[in-house]
């Protein structure tokens, strides 16, 4: 196959002209679709199965649509944080109906014709639309909209990857309220008047801070003592104080014992803390779990019973002999990002291409990132953008580390609008190496300048040559150098 050819898409199973490719992927998110446009530009044959919009949560129902909700309100904050821009502004508060309509925009208005199908077709890979199973060795069955199954070979690979769905609990009356997953937040009409939030992890913070700034009375209820829990304490507790500075009630350490819907504008809640609250919806935030049910996992002996696949650096999954079965993204739950999605995608293909002797364009054909370098930034107000190990992770590895702080006040932060008591940064150093392990930023648009870390990191920098490496001024970046300082430099 050239690397030039274009994709047909078949929305049923009998449209399809030929049953056989050398790579078959369940599931068109990022993880399945990287995967098929490297090996398809490699020349192998490709088809993508999704039974859903072709391009999976991140376009439609996650990263791209709660950013949008996010964008608005924090570009006219930032204009309001800086004078001569400020005194322009004569309305405090977002258009929440054009937020919305910018968000639909930013969602191809759910219609994967405009963007996604277009884009995966170019990279020479097909498309199926229907539902997937595994049907044994390097077979998949799929059954269209139209009730039609059939049975696809794959030569060389089969990667299944299906995603993740929300996690409800199992509190009395929760799931009969019919509240909200994050993909109902992302795609709604309306704000509501009143939210409460189960779950003040990223979805939960990220949506708290959305639906303030519509004018949401917003409570964000939380099992654990602090929020946000997988970054560094200090982060956690400024994001707080920003949620309740920007009037979300925070209740950490908080559970949820009972919940009844009154009618279709009320839902009565009480609370493991004694607490009651009557509130408009309930937003379910609480993690994930992989979309391994119904998926033909039986075919291959493992259990399709919502637990994470299980897979090696190549992402190969253990315990099926053969090296045919690859699972990628959040169903091996390794690093549920976009961003790791799309790694993931490079590695199995690299794999895939050595398996069969080809040169394949990755040096590594491990997921060695996901280990010790994953990048991520939460979008809330500040944001939290982190890498690498936190000092509890650094700890829990056994690893001596020091931790170094310092504030986020530059002269680049200062003429960004930030104040100068706002924002935080710390570094994880490995004692006996210097290098650095880890990062945590946090202030406004940090997002943009943690890839610095995330390189340092892979290159496996060290504290002495890091303070060879020096931002531009008047940047945020020069962070670094507050770093450098505090530990010594
Ligand atoms: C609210 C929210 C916001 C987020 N924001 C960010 C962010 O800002 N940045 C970031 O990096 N990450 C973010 N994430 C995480 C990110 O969305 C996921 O990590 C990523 O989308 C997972 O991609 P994936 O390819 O593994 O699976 P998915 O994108 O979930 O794709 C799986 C696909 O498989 C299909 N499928 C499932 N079963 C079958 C079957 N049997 N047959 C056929 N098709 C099937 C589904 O229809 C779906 O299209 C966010 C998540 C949420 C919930
Ligand atoms: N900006 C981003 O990159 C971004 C944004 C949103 C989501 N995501 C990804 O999507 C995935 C899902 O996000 P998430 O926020 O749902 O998961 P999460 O694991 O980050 O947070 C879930 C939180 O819910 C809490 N929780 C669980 N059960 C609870 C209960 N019964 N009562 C109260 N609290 C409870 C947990 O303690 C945890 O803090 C994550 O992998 C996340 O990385 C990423």
């Amino acid at each position: 196959m050239d690397s030039t050819r274009q994709g047909s898409i078949y929305n049923n199973t009998s449209d399809l002209q030929n049953g056989s490719y050398d790579v078959l992927c369940i599931g068109s998110g990022w993880a399945g679709r990287s995967l098929a446009a490297k090996v398809a530009r490699e020349g192998l044959t490709a088809l993508v199965v999704d039974e859903d919009l072709i391009g999976g949560e991140c376009p439609f129902y996650a990263c791209i649509p709660s950013k949008a909700l996010l964008r608005s309100s924090e570009a006219l904050d930032a204009a309001f944080a800086v004078d001569g821009a400020k005194q322009r502004i004569t309305n405090p508060k977002v258009d929440v109906a054009a937020v919305f309509q910018r968000r639909d925009m930013l969602v191809s208005n759910y219609d994967d014709n405009q963007v996604l199908v277009p884009m995966v077709l170019k990279s020479g890979v097909d498309l199926l639309r229907g539902r997937g199973k595994l049907a044994g060795e390097k077979k998949v069955e799929v059954t269209s909209a139209d009730g039609k199954s059939i049975i696809l070979e794959a030569r060389t690979a089969v990667a299944l990857c299906t995603g993740s769905s929300p996690k409800i609990p199992d509190i009395p009356g929760l799931a009969q309220c019919n509240p909200w997953s994050p993909r109902d937040a992302t795609g709604a009409k309306h704000a509501p008047e009143t939210l409460l939030i189960l779950g003040a992890g990223v979805a939960g913070c990220e949506m708290a801070t959305a639906y303030t700034h519509f004018g949401t009375k917003v409570i964000l209820v939380g099992s654990s003592d602090r929020i946000l829990p997988k970054v560094e304490k200090k982060a956690g507790d400024i994001v707080k104080q920003a949620l309740q500075n920007q009037h979300v009630e925070v209740l950490p350490e908080t559970k949820l014992t009972n919940v009844e819907r009154v009618d279709s504008d009320t839902i009565n809640v009480k609370t493991s803390t004694g607490q009651s609250f009557q509130v408009s919806q309930i937003l379910v935030a609480a993690g994930r779990h992989a979309n391994t049910k119904g998926i033909g996992l039986e075919a291959v002996n493992l259990p399709g019973d919502g637990s994470l696949i299980n897979v090696d650096d190549s992402l190969l999954v253990q315990g099926v002999p053969g090296k045919w079965l690859y699972a990628l993204g959040d169903i091996n739950g390794r690093a549920p990002l976009t961003h790791m999605c799309k790694y993931h995608g490079r590695i199995a293909a690299s794999a895939i291409l050595k398996n069969l002797g080809k040169e394949a364009p990755l040096a590594h054909s491990a997921a060695i990132a996901d280990h010790h370098a994953t990048p991520s930034v939460v979008f809330t107000w500040p944001q939290v953008a982190t890498v690498g190990l936190t000092q509890d992770e650094a700890a829990r590895k056994g690893i001596k580390a020091k931790f170094i702080e310092s504030s986020l006040f530059t002269v680049g932060s200062l003429i960004h609008g930030i104040p100068p008591d706002e924002g935080w940064a710390s570094w994880v150093i490995d004692e006996e190496s210097q290098r650095l392990l880890g990062m945590t930023l946090v202030g406004r648009d940090v997002g943009e300048i943690i890839h610095a870390a995330t390189v340092a990191i892979v290159g496996g920098l060290t504290l002495q040559q890091l303070a060879h490496a020096i931002p531009s001024f008047p940047t945020i970046s020069e962070v670094f150098l507050n770093l450098l300082e505090s530990a010594g430099f």
